[in-house]
């Protein structure tokens, strides 16, 4: 019978990268000082027996760090070991356990270079699991439980946090420490609850089986970097970011994405060297860039990241990079995922 249990099950591979929900603190108290990437990936399964219920487990561990200090080699590796799994016949779906500080680059950027419907989970806690009302077993077994589903297939990459599912492409960190830490500006896709799924939307934008990227041909990425839009900016990170060899700048701007007087004629110079710049909006519940606002995109030879968030825009012009050095191409690139 127990045989018979387990042949119906689902295949899910974890894939742990560190973050909060493998961290330790000194007590139990200690939901928000902690160490993260500390707990290894069979200590994470084991801590939560009842993912046995849901699926044939297994774990690997990719990456052991905190999530803030991500690289794009480690991105890169990730993607393939993803991809890898995704090939196998073996395996019907994949969860990675991630620190939440960027945890919406990496789902982005697998949501773009993934060729396959199977479901990919993204996962993580904001209290470390030796810490009281801990949340990272209860997203764990979500994540599990999503990934386990065939109805979670062809969905785009999933983000489980807080009992929600979010797309990958639309969720982002907007608050810390606060468990209700993860929110998109277009809503949750659905509910995961005592293990069952519920679904009230889906993503409308290309993603995974079909993109038009693939990480299987994808061997580096390019340096692309963000400068930040405020009150009595100077040009002086725009300039110091090309002269580093940034092959796209991300001006996470105010507002409608708005470039301050005193950094106009320095991005207009940039892009006659052949830098992209793309114009993202820095605002708090989600920004809604559109073209020849208040800049002249078209005379200026700007993309806008229209409701992609600077961090997210970085992840896309890094992928679309590797494709297109064409701005137009780029612009068509950002209104498609
Ligand atoms: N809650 C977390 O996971 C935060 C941690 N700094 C990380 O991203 O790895």
């Amino acid at each position: 019978k127990e045989v018979e249990n387990q042949q119906k099950l689902a295949n899910v591979v974890i894939l742990a990268t560190g973050g909060t929900i493998a961290g330790a603190g000194a007590s139990t108290a200690n939901s928000a000082t902690y160490q993260a990437a500390k707990v290894g990936v069979d200590k994470l399964i084991a801590g939560v027996p009842e993912l046995a219920t849901l699926a044939n487990v297994r774990g690997e561990q990719v990456l052991q760090i905190a999530s803030e200090s991500i690289s794009n080699e480690n991105l890169l590796q990730l993607g393939k070991r993803v991809a890898e799994l995704a090939e196998s016949k073996d395996v019907d779906g994949i969860v990675i356990t991630h620190g939440t500080d960027t945890l919406e680059e990496t789902a982005y950027f697998l949501n773009l270079v993934e060729k396959t419907d199977k479901p990919i989970v993204v996962v993580g806690s904001m209290r470390p699991g030796t810490a009281m009302s801990a949340d990272g077993m209860l997203n764990l077994y979500n994540a599990v439980a999503v990934a386990s589903n065939k109805d979670s297939r062809g969905k785009g990459v999933l983000v489980t946090m807080n009992d929600e599912i979010q797309s990958g492409r639309d969720v982002s960190k907007a608050v810390n420490i606060k468990t209700e830490a993860f929110k998109s500006q277009w809503g949750p896709l659905g509910m995961v609850v005592e293990g069952k799924s519920y679904w009230f939307r889906l993503p409308a934008k290309r993603h995974t089986a079909d993109s038009e990227f693939d990480i299987k041909k994808i061997s580096s990425l390019p340096a692309v970097d963000i400068a930040y839009g405020y009150g009595n900016v100077t040009d002086t990170a725009y300039k110091s970011l090309a002269q580093n060899g940034a092959k796209a700048i991300i001006h996470a701007g105010t507002g409608n994405g708005s470039v301050s007087s005193r950094v106009a004629p320095t991005l207009q110079e940039l892009r006659k060297q052949g830098v992209q710049i793309i114009r993202s909006s820095h605002v708090n519940a989600g920004g809604f860039v559109l073209r020849n606002a208040e800049q002249p995109d078209d005379k200026n030879d700007y993309v806008v990241a229209h409701d992609l968030n600077p961090q997210k825009a970085r992840i896309l012009a890094m992928v679309a990079l590797t494709k297109t050095q064409d701005s137009k191409e780029l612009q068509r690139i950002f209104w498609e995922y």
